[in-house]
């Protein structure tokens, strides 16, 4: 489903900050992916999100060879695509509702279904009393549950999540961890980039290791 072939990526005219990536994620599969601070986490993330290019090799996305495809393919690929930035990126003049009610919203869900469903995702990730609060009057902590629950509710081909539970406590990063699991059981691949060895361990799934750029797999989790 998602394939890298010798691919390395820079920033602008900078050096590489990617090497080398050959790795294919299989649909369904599950990983987490780690790796000190500016191993390149994120810029991964971006690749796949179709954010950034790749300044060599080949990505296959979808059964699209990413190269041949045009600025208007991106959006519709993108749609298949649930993501959990570090930085949260909600709309800030939206609710918490409305937040999470866009990505079925776009997808034409009614509007009676489109109501309950995010109503009850959000009470289930502890939300159910901040429906109607704007991202300025949430906490760190609250806006993270908030981006999840947009990046999951419309059950996308791939959920990419970027430190997803770095300002949650240890239960609630548990239970949004399960949330993945659950999401995962119906079909979902996901990558999850964490820090948190700890959490990591908990969990059966393999992790891909990121060191310098260049990516090490392990395929029954952390050593
Ligand atoms: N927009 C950018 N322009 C130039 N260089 C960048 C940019 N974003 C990241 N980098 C560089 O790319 C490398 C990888 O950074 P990246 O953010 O992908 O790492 P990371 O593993 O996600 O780190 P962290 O765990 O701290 O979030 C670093 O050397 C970083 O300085």
């Amino acid at each position: 489903m998602i394939r890298f072939e010798n691919v390395g990526m820079r920033y602008g005219p900078g050096p590489e900050v990617l090497h080398d990536l050959s790795f294919t994620l299989k649909p369904g599969s599950f990983h987490f992916l780690t790796g000190p601070s500016g191993a390149g986490k994120s810029s991964l993330l971006k690749l796949l999100f179709l954010a950034h290019r790749p300044s060599r090799g080949i990505i296959t996305m979808f059964g699209n060879d990413i190269a041949g495809l045009a600025r208007d393919d991106l959006p519709a690929l993108r749609r298949r695509i649930g993501v959990v930035f570090q930085e949260f990126r909600l709309i800030n003049h939206l609710t918490a509702i409305e937040n999470v009610a866009l990505p079925l919203r776009i997808a034409g869900v009614p509007e009676r279904q489109v109501r309950s469903h995010v109503e009850e995702l959000l009470t289930w990730v502890g939300l159910g009393e901040r429906l109607h609060a704007r991202p300025s009057v949430l906490s760190g902590g609250e806006k993270q549950r908030v981006a999840i629950a947009r990046a999951v509710i419309g059950k996308p081909d791939l959920l990419l999540a970027d430190e997803p539970t770095g300002n949650v406590d240890p239960v609630m990063a548990r239970r949004l961890m399960y949330l993945f699991v659950e999401l995962n059981k119906i079909g979902t691949t996901l990558l999850i980039a964490s820090h948190d060895t700890s959490l990591i361990r908990q969990f059966d799934q393999p992790c891909m290791e990121l060191k310098d750029g260049t990516l090490v797999m392990h395929r029954d989790g952390l050593p």
